[in-house]
């Protein structure tokens, strides 16, 4: 049932669940599909029906700013010139599965490998996680329905709700990708399908998209369900605090709700019997924890709340790709440009991720950051005509190729702190994007491969020359000068409830996922990540509220 209002809730419920996005609306579903156990799920925002910017993918850029963007900002940024970045999170049913811009991205080997090292539980390895990446989502025909014969490996794909396809607007741009990819090799070989394993080449872009119309959270695992008489989920209402409903042991499993937007609205205390859990994203997610007194002791008590539990890692460990777009003049008069001059809107059809050269002295000087050799350091998207990310608005005149470069394997770390008590008031989110050599250096690199990869014979005619300050930006030092006036974030956030080993005494839960000694309470979102993908992380989202829900079942 879909709820409007708090007086339609029963008193308790087996499993209660904090924000109906991409983690929550996977939970939403698995948790109830046993018509016995009741389920509440509390949705900040609305429902996407009718929002057409949602369903069409092409307009998904277009999101950010709208009604159904939290609209954050971040601190200013001071690897960054002190600029305040925007920074989107899906406020509506299915959450930020519900805006993005739906590149489909596993994640390699290494990476899940990693996670089962950091957390000592070989049930996060990419062996054991495969099932659940298998019940997310599966591959349907591209919209122009093309043979992808050779475009993707059937094997490496599952059958579940989500729809990924292959693109099916071709652009100018994508034959040269793989043709340069195909003639330079090495650090720039061509993969068939990056999520096969080894997330490193360039490849065509796997999207969430079925039959021309966004697939998310709310579209694949929540709609369909809606009709279930044991789960309730209610919209416009936001979880203001979790409470006890015992201090020994400390049992959290009461959630106190109002409505949206509305400070003074009556307050409403739910109760879990089984369990509460936290899928409130990334930024949200630490602010209610610490809202709730669960998190550093001496912050909360400086921020004027009573501390029930010292977990010093809440809102720590905010990590980030940090994206810099790359702007080309081209000759051609085809491109996006003259159709959306004043729009911001284009698609990516290739991808790619590279490793830094072997011999880069960033490696020599930090180590190597990312989780192994079948991951990246670094990324390309490439967009046909001027894709606006960042400070700079797009020309009046002029053909354009976008090539963004990102660094997927970064080592600055910020954090989530509270900027009032008030759950209605935003917190301070500081991402700290390029503060970290490593991030720097790597940034430089992508650049520099961005112009090789450009003046590969492929792109004769096509490409003129870099355009405004990436003309003049010929020095290292010039590059880092235009990185830091440029770049922005890739809206890809994690880590700000980290897991941790059983016994460890940083992280903010264990591998299970619940809240470390507390009972009844589990966080499954973004914000329980580790470390940060080397890759687009909302697949891996899905596949850990996977694995979440079947720890929970077995846990009964
Ligand atoms: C603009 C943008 C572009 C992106 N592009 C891509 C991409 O192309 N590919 C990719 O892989 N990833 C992309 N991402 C990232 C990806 O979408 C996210 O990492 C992922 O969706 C996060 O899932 P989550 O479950 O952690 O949080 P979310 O999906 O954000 O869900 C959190 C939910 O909790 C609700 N909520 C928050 N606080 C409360 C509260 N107190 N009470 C009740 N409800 C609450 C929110 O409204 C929201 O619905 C993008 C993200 C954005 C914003």
């Amino acid at each position: 049932r879909l709820l409007q209002d708090a007086s339609q809730l029963r008193a308790q419920y087996d499993y209660i669940i904090v924000g109906a996005g991409t983690a929550g609306s996977v939970l939403s579903n698995r948790l109830s599909a046993d018509p016995k156990t009741s389920v509440l799920v509390i949705e900040a925002g609305g429902s996407p029906d009718a929002i057409q910017a949602i369903a069409v993918p092409f307009l998904g850029v277009t999101l950010p700013g709208t009604a159904v963007d939290w609209n954050f900002t971040s601190t200013p940024q001071e690897g960054l010139n002190n600029r305040i970045l925007r920074y989107t999170r899906g406020y509506v049913l299915g959450g930020s599965s519900s805006v993005n811009l739906m590149a489909w991205n596993r994640g390699s080997d290494d990476m899940w490998d990693h996670w089962a090292r950091i957390t000592q539980d070989a049930g996060w390895s990419w062996k054991a996680v495969e099932e659940y990446y298998f019940k997310t989502s599966r591959i349907v025909p591209p919209a122009d329905g093309h043979d992808t014969t050779g475009q993707f490996v059937p094997s490496a794909h599952g059958n579940g709700p989500v729809e990924v396809s292959l693109p099916g607007f071709p652009t100018q741009l994508d034959n040269r990708v793989i043709k340069t990819s195909k003639q330079l090799g090495g650090r720039f070989h061509h993969n068939i399908d990056l999520n096969a394993g080894k997330a490193l080449g360039f490849s065509w872009v796997q999207s969430s998209i079925g039959q021309s119309k966004r697939s998310s959270g709310a579209t694949a695992y929540l709609e369909p369900v809606l009709n279930r008489t044991n789960l309730d989920v209610l919209t416009n209402t936001i979880a203001t605090r979790i409470l006890p409903s015992k201090k020994s042991p400390l049992t959290l499993n009461i959630v106190e709700i109002a409505t949206s937007g509305q400070p003074s609205s009556a307050r409403h205390n739910i109760t879990a019997t089984r369990e509460l859990i936290v899928s409130a994203g990334v930024i949200n997610t630490p602010q209610l924890l610490l809202l709730s007194g669960i998190g550093p002791s001496s912050a909360l008590r400086t921020a004027g709340i009573t501390p029930i539990l010292d977990l010093p890692g809440v809102g720590q460990n905010l990590t980030d790709h940090p994206f810099i777009p790359n702007y080309f003049t081209v000759s051609s008069n085809a491109t996006f440009d003259d159709v959306l001059r004043n729009e911001t809107i284009f698609t990516a059809n290739t991808q790619a991720f590279m490793r830094l050269p072997k011999s880069s002295p960033l490696l020599k000087r930090f180590g190597d950051p990312s989780s192994g050799p079948g991951s990246g350091h670094t990324e390309f998207g490439f967009m046909d005509g001027f894709a606006a990310f960042g400070p700079l608005p797009p020309p009046v005149t002029g053909h354009f190729l976008t090539l963004a470069t990102a660094v997927v394997s970064p080592l600055s770390r910020g954090n989530i702190s509270l900027n009032s008590t008030s759950p209605f008031d935003k917190p301070l989110i500081d991402p700290a994007v390029l503060t970290h050599e490593f991030d720097v250096g790597a940034t430089v690199q992508s650049m520099k491969d961005a112009q090789n990869f450009v003046s590969a014979p492929a792109w004769d005619g096509f490409v003129v020359a870099p355009f405004g300050d990436l003309a003049q930006a010929t020095t290292d030092e010039l590059k880092v000068a235009y990185a830091r006036k440029y770049a922005t974030t890739v809206n890809h956030p994690v880590g700000t409830a980290a897991m941790s080993p059983k016994k460890a005494n940083w992280g903010v839960v264990d591998p299970d996922l619940k809240v470390k000694g507390v009972e009844k309470l589990r966080i499954v979102d973004a914000s329980i990540f580790p470390v940060i993908p080397e890759v687009h992380p909302q697949a891996v989202v899905y596949t850990v509220a996977e694995r979440a829900a079947d720890l929970i079942l077995r846990s009964l």
